[in-house]
């Protein structure tokens, strides 16, 4: 059995962050391929992945929990034949639920070890009522309470009562006993998804879910966000850039991309969510053109 390891979580949580930084510090000598997944027709965090695992296949365009659903079995045989890997990790998008997911990495022979689920602890208020936000964590064994540098000590607290409620409310369950799938919540506060290593060691290993006749949420699975993608033929001036970040209509939740910008060596990722912006992390292996991606609530489905 492959180990695999579901990251999941909300817009902007930090899940790509939580990868890099497990990349670093976690996985060293060990193969490693990650399958990540983004709605939008051009992927960003596939770019920043393969700069820290060299096996990165990215499935954009659509979603794993639904629309997805083959290519991603596809994806995680491709990736087997091709890498040969002794851990699989898979980022969803954001607006993904782990279940379908789960179930697909069971049928294809992989264990899975845990399914982390990142909270924004800045900017859970802003999203814990989305429906999708809920069953992230209702289908999680270990949350992971992230951005804790920007609240303070009892905003955490109130913050792990509140997931420990929702974990309640919407864990998943047997639907002939009314039993429980997981049978524990595990709760971990981090800043920059720095967490300790026990929960890459195969602690936190799932039933087989095959067993369990619950209809997945997919079925009822709606996409609240649409997105758009600008290109940007020529470099860009930085002030005009965070001139437009900072005056974002108040319906783009998230943006995200690659860019090059005026006198700066190598092009950069760009990040926003929920009013938060950061412009920094190089990417020197990008080749491709400027864009960004504006991820807008109460969209189209997808
Ligand atoms: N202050 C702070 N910022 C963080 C932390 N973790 C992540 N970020 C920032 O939050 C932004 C989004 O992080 P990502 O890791 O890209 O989030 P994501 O969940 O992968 O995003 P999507 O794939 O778009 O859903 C980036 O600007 C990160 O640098 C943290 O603990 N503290």
């Amino acid at each position: 059995m492959l180990p695999a390891f579901v990251v999941t979580g909300f817009l902007g949580s930090g899940k790509t962050t939580l990868l890099v930084r497990a990349a670093r510090e976690h996985f060293g000598g060990k193969r490693v391929a990650v399958l990540v997944n983004e709605i939008g027709e051009v992927g960003v965090d596939g770019k920043v992945l393969q700069n820290v695992y060299s096996s990165v296949v990215e499935l954009a365009e659509g979603c794993i929990c639904c629309s997805l659903h083959a290519e991603f079995e596809k994806g995680i045989k491709e990736i087997r034949e091709k890498y040969d890997p002794e851990v699989l990790l898979v980022e969803t998008s954001g607006a993904a639920e782990p279940f379908p997911v789960m179930l697909s990495l069971q049928s294809l022979g992989c264990s899975i070890e845990g399914v982390i689920c990142v909270v924004d602890a800045k900017n859970f208020e802003k999203y814990k009522n989305e429906s999708t936000a809920r069953y992230q964590i209702g289908g999680s064994n270990i949350v992971v309470i992230n951005k804790v540098d920007l609240v303070d000590a009892q905003r955490c607290d109130e913050l792990e009562k509140e997931i420990k409620k929702i974990w309640e409310e919407y864990s998943i369950r047997n639907v002939f006993t009314g039993e429980r799938i997981f049978s524990y919540l595990r709760v971990y506060r981090t800043s920059f998804g720095q967490l300790p290593a026990e929960v890459f060691e195969g602690i936190f290993v799932l039933d087989d879910l095959s067993k369990y006749t619950q209809p997945s949420p997919a079925h009822q699975h709606q996409h609240r966000v649409a997105e758009q993608v600008i290109q940007f033929p020529q470099p860009l001036e930085y002030d005009k850039l965070v001139d437009l970040l900072k005056n974002l209509p108040a319906d783009v939740i998230r943006v995200k991309g690659i860019v090059r910008i005026a006198n700066m060596k190598n092009p950069v990722i760009v990040n926003y969510a929920f009013g938060l912006w950061d412009i920094g992390e190089e990417i020197p292996s990008y080749r491709g053109s400027s864009f960004l991606v504006f991820i807008k609530r109460g969209g189209v489905q997808a």
